[in-house]
């Protein structure tokens, strides 16, 4: 009996291997032999935290399409990216965000796949992240980021004077990018930058969220109860939902009262909130807005967080940048409390070049957002691909391509700048730069983090000169060499995860702020 069952499970893999490899769909295209073959390529590299930096090394290895899994293809040209994401795409999100749903008991816009019904929560959220909504959120967000400033101040350094202690500036920027988002979401800071175990949602949901990313791409892994793993990530999280649902009520209460008084919102959730208690307006119900401003603080913290401690090892690695963008801030204001959003700002080229090629040499998010192709099948890059397959551009791929960007290994933000780069070289630049995604399913906070990461490195580089402790590893290698160690960094899930670099900070002789 256990003879004929062997027998048979093995004759019918060895048929499946067969068809996948020469009679399935996709067999044409190039990819690694076992993911062709099986989405256990996919799953071993979510769990060994690789998945950004295989795909750089599959693209440069079988060309501008990968076979990565069975029925699922990378692609690496602005065609693709327009074709798979662009507003008209014949896709919708793949099952991978069914994933996060293990998490969730309302699905936030993020990871609802149905198209009506993520376009009706992604308008109602544009609302309170639109442009006009920005002055909102302002004055708390300064607030915060004067008491973080103040961390790095020398003056507890008895030993040292005039040099702060080395601080991990990816530590940082995560407890005060996840206090700042309850800020935003719910009008008052989460407190970890006095408490680090308040971070514990941040920090300790990552080895779950490792788990989710490996199921998103093999839903059979939850029956093998693999989702064990998560255990604790589900405690912590169902911990954190009771805590935002706390922090609801407040907002319920305190917008009752100041509505009748004032009128004036100071968070996501009093814009959400008020929204749908407007007679007749398609609003979110109270349990979609819940999930939705708690969900929005894990989706903003990590990729913020991240973006800005790229930024700094960036900037700390190629001194005459630093330099350069530290005399156009200190020129720009006469003092940190000017440093604020609006024209002055806006008008530091410099500065929105150094953020936007950070983004682009080191992606936050990591792999592939997956799209799954809709009935009628659709053309990418000139080839008919049927319905059903995951189809996805990875980040690390075409934004490093040699195809859009000159010397794209290289940290040279003057590639943004129109006083620096013909404008037709910036223009092929700007088709292939998509760190916030693009489309109706691209960054909703996008606005948000754009001007977060500039009001922090302004007032930051204001304040402070800034050295870097060069590790072992790092001395006597080029800027680029370091960030190739520095890639070695893991994967979580969606975003990846950084570490250092270890700074320490002096008081700016020009520093007039206080
Ligand atoms: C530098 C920082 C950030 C980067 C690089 C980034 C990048 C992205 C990307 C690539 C997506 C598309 C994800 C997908 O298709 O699965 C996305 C979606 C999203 N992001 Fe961001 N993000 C950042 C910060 C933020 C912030 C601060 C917020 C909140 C204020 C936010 C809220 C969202 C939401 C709600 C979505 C889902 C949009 C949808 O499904 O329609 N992000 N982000």
């Amino acid at each position: 009996m256990f003879l004929i069952a062997a027998i048979t499970a093995v004759s019918s893999l060895s048929l499946l291997i067969v068809y996948r490899l020469h009679f399935h769909p996709l067999a044409k295209y190039p990819g690694p032999l076992v993911g062709r073959i099986t989405d256990w390529y996919s799953v071993y590299h979510c769990f060994t935290g690789d998945r950004h930096l295989d795909f750089v090394h599959l693209h440069a290895k079988y060309g501008h399409v990968v076979r990565y899994g069975p029925n699922r293809l990378s692609f690496s040209t602005t065609e693709a990216l327009q074709a798979i994401y662009g507003s008209r795409a014949n896709t919708k999100k793949s099952f991978w965000y069914e994933a996060m749903l293990l998490f969730m008991k309302v699905p936030s816009t993020h990871a609802t796949i149905d198209k009506s019904q993520h376009s009706r929560k992604r308008r109602i959220l544009s609302r309170a992240l639109s442009d006009r909504m920005m002055p909102v959120y302002e004055s708390g967000f300064l607030q915060l980021l004067d008491e973080f400033l103040k961390r790095f101040e020398p003056s507890s350094t008895l030993n040292n004077p005039g040099l702060s202690p080395a601080f991990d500036i990816s530590r940082e920027f995560t407890l005060f990018n996840f206090d700042s988002m309850g800020q935003f979401c719910f009008g008052e800071s989460f407190g970890s930058l006095q408490n680090p175990k308040n971070a514990m949602i941040v920090e300790k949901t990552h080895e779950g969220f490792r788990g989710l990313n490996a199921i998103g791409y093999m839903p059979g892994l939850s029956w093998l109860q693999l989702d064990a793993l998560m255990y604790k990530t589900k405690r912590i999280l169902a911990e954190y939902e009771a805590y935002a649902a706390a922090l609801s009520r407040k907002c319920i209460q305190r917008s009752d009262q100041s509505t009748e008084k004032t009128g004036q919102s100071r968070c996501v959730f009093d814009i959400l909130y008020s929204i749908s208690n407007q007679p007749g307006a398609d609003g979110f119900s109270l349990p979609e807005l819940q999930s939705e401003s708690s969900l929005l603080v894990t989706t903003g913290t990590d990729t913020t967080a991240g973006a800005l401690s790229n930024l700094m090892f960036h900037l700390l690695n190629n001194p005459e940048t630093m330099t350069r963008l530290t005399e156009e801030i200190r020129s720009s204001f006469s003092d940190i409390s000017e440093i604020r959003m609006g024209a002055t700002l806006n008008s530091c080229e410099y500065l929105a070049a150094c953020i936007d090629e950070s983004l682009r040499l080191s992606p936050v998010i990591g792999g592939c957002l997956m799209r799954e192709i809709l009935s009628g099948g659709m053309k990418i890059d000139g080839d008919q691909i049927p319905q059903g397959i995951d189809v996805g551009v990875p980040h690390h791929v075409i934004m490093r391509s040699p195809d859009y960007y000159d010397s794209p290994w290289e940290y040279w933000p003057q590639r943004w700048m129109s006083s620096e780069t013909p404008e037709d070289r910036i223009q092929r630049a700007r088709a292939a730069f998509c760190p916030f995604g693009i489309g109706t399913t691209g960054c909703v906070g996008r606005k948000w983090a754009l001007i977060e990461m500039q009001l922090t490195i302004a007032r930051l580089l204001f304040r402070f000169d800034i050295n870097m402790i060069m590790p072992e590893t790092g001395k006597g290698l080029s800027a680029t060499e370091r960030l190739r160690i520095r890639e070695q960094k893991e994967l979580d899930w969606f975003v990846v995860s950084t570490t250092g670099p270890m700074l320490k900070f002096q008081l700016a002789k020009t520093s007039k702020g206080s």
